[in-house]
């Protein structure tokens, strides 16, 4: 028998109150609906001026002389200070007259780079328009940052707010508020909870003033399109640092949303300091002889597959990986580190000795793993200013200054602290994944210091597919936002343990990968590379790749993430698992 807990009891009746309380609350918003002036064939005939966007056509919103949809309390924060360019898209989308009947807005794209601050651009939208917000992100983490800055910079209630994203799904308190969901959904599902299907009913029924479309690409995917088109909002806006998609279809977003209302370039804001600049560097490696044989060896039906895993896992590629992070972290760098194959992530990651996070890793674990690579490096505390460094030093905890990411990491995260990217596997020829993934380090808090440059590596096995996926995914970057790529060819080791490159560009920095003397003070004080050096471990190590199945997180077209169950690794008998067998 269990002893019977007074407190729990108590708090278990307060849980039914509440419960009950927000059932009440969800039963009244809904009854509210029919009868509201709000729904839109009774709109249609008391505002004449308002187009309704719901239809998929181009609208123009005069929000001044509505009566009709309830105000939402909202205003930016006083000291927030606002970008010129963001400014100047706030201006494009709203056209302020004298005549307040005159004052419209307009539905359409806001194309800014990665880091440049589109959140920030649509809440001031948000604020100008005071009605109520729809705001729909890619991912659970995308609509949990939404939320935080729109508190961060705006004095709109918490209670205002609502949510619908995973497992986090409740309302907000009163006629009007902003409501955080994400593209998922907003689809049909038959294995909804309750509360999901009275918010999903909520969300549909409500005539929002705002629809603001993060990651906008998404949207011509047929599901989504589908989905976005039945909202009834007055006006859609659609947020994205990169319109393209390989399928073609991003003409439709004309239609669905509207036409592009503002947009800026990349190397123009990093010459300004609002975005960091950054030096692209593609390194190219052998394959070890090993692994070499097994590659050209290789038939039978998931030839591609296996062929890939090689190249991830090339020993030689994981050593140079070892020698970035080794050189980077003892400069006080943060580095990210993305592998979209799950079991190469973990095998990376924990030979490695440094914490991984992909779609199956638990909210609050993610939580603390950004949390702690959010802590500084001695080396940034050094630089902080007295009084901030003061409150750091009585941080003890341990910063966490490498992180490797599965395709989860792509879009949203926002790690201002991360100046360094090592790409070692990808989507294929994806475009849109190297510019996002280039985005991560664009909002780097040191940009501004002197000489300053993120870098980003991308990781190849030569003579694989991976050279022309490379060269594919560096067009957009390359021809649309005016980066360059510098090539470094290893051509093998130098006596002191670095490494030999040879390129046609001039390299000023080549210590980062020749000179063993700078990663002295490296926090990786064991090599594990060094136990996949002989041919006996790399056999195991090869034996084992070949006993690995897909598993990758699907892109879908949100470009984040449905995870998958990690399938059991299968090996053969003479394989072992390497990760264990690394650790020191
Ligand atoms: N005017 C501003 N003042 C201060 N901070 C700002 C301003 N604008 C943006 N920021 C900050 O810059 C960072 C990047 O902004 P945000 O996350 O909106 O970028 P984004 O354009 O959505 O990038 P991505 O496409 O990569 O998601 C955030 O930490 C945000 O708070």
């Amino acid at each position: 028998m269990t002893k019977h807990d007074p407190s729990r009891s108590s708090a278990l009746s307060e849980d039914m109150n509440k419960h009950q309380q927000r059932q009440k609350h969800f039963s009244d918003l809904i009854a509210l609906l029919p009868q509201s002036p709000n729904t839109p064939s009774q709109q249609k005939q008391q505002d004449p001026q308002s187009t309704p966007s719901h239809t998929g056509g181009h609208s123009n919103y005069f929000f001044e002389t509505d009566k009709n949809l309830p105000p939402l309390n909202i205003n930016l924060k006083s000291e927030i200070e606002i970008r010129p360019y963001q400014k100047e898209a706030l201006d494009l989308i709203v056209n302020r007259s004298n005549d307040p009947s005159h004052t419209y807005i307009q539905s359409g794209l806001l194309v800014l780079p990665c880091g440049a601050g589109k959140t920030l651009a649509s809440i001031l939208v948000a604020c100008s328009l005071k009605k109520s917000v729809l705001v729909v992100c890619s991912t659970v983490i995308a609509a949990e940052q939404f939320r935080k800055e729109f508190l961060k910079f705006t004095t709109v209630m918490g209670a205002s707010l609502g949510m619908f994203a995973g497992d986090r799904k409740f309302p907000f308190n009163g006629r009007s508020g902003v409501l955080f969901a994400t593209y998922s959904s907003l689809l049909e599902s038959r294995y909804r909870t309750a509360d999901a299907k009275r918010l999903s009913q909520f969300m549909e029924n409500t005539e929002w003033g705002l629809c603001i479309l993060d990651e906008v690409h998404c949207v011509p995917a047929n599901h989504f399109s589908k989905a976005v088109k039945k909202i009834k909002a007055k006006v859609k806006i659609g947020l994205t640092a990169t319109l393209l998609r390989e399928d073609e279809k991003i003409g439709d977003l004309d239609d669905i949303i509207g036409p592009i209302l503002y947009e800026a370039k990349w190397k123009e804001l990093a010459e300004k300091g609002y975005i960091a600049k950054v030096i692209c560097t593609q390194i190219e490696m052998d394959m070890t002889p090993v692994f070499a044989e097994a590659y050209a060896n290789i038939a039978g039906g998931n030839t591609h597959h296996t062929k890939a895993l090689l190249a991830i896992l090339n020993p030689n590629k994981f050593r140079i990986c070892e020698q970035l992070i080794r050189y980077h972290e003892s400069k006080g760098d943060k580095v990210l580190v993305y592998i979209d194959h799950i079991d190469a992530l973990k095998f990376y990651a924990e030979a490695m000795n440094r914490p991984f996070i992909y779609g199956d890793t638990p909210a609050d674990r993610t939580q603390h793993i950004l949390d702690h690579f959010s802590i500084p490096t001695r080396r940034e505390i050094t630089k902080l200013h007295w009084s901030d460094a003061a409150a750091r030093q009585v941080d003890t905890r341990t910063p966490v200054n490498t992180l490797f990411l599965s395709r989860i990491g792509d879009t949203s995260l926002d790690l201002p602290e991360a100046t360094v990217l090592i790409q070692i596997s990808s989507h294929f020829g994806s475009r849109r994944q190297e510019a996002q993934r280039l985005g991560r380090i664009l909002r780097a808090r040191r940009r501004n210091e002197t000489g300053f440059f993120s870098r980003f590596y991308t990781l190849v096995t030569s003579k694989t597919h991976e050279i022309a996926f490379s060269e594919k995914r560096r067009g957009f970057l390359e021809s649309e936002c005016g980066y360059d790529y510098a090539e470094w060819r290893i051509k093998g080791r130098i006596p002191n343990g670095g490494w030999d490159v040879e390129t046609d560009s001039n390299i000023s920095d080549r210590h980062v990968i020749d000179d063993e003397k700078h990663c002295e003070a490296a926090l990786i004080a064991t090599k594990p590379s060094e136990k996949l050096e002989s041919e006996d471990e790399q056999l195991k190590h090869r034996a084992w790749v070949l006993g690995l199945k897909q598993n990758s997180e699907p892109e879908d077209d949100l470009g984040t993430v449905t995870p998958i169950k990690p399938t059991k690794r299968k090996l053969s008998a003479s394989a072992t698992l390497p990760p264990k067998r690394l650790k020191a």
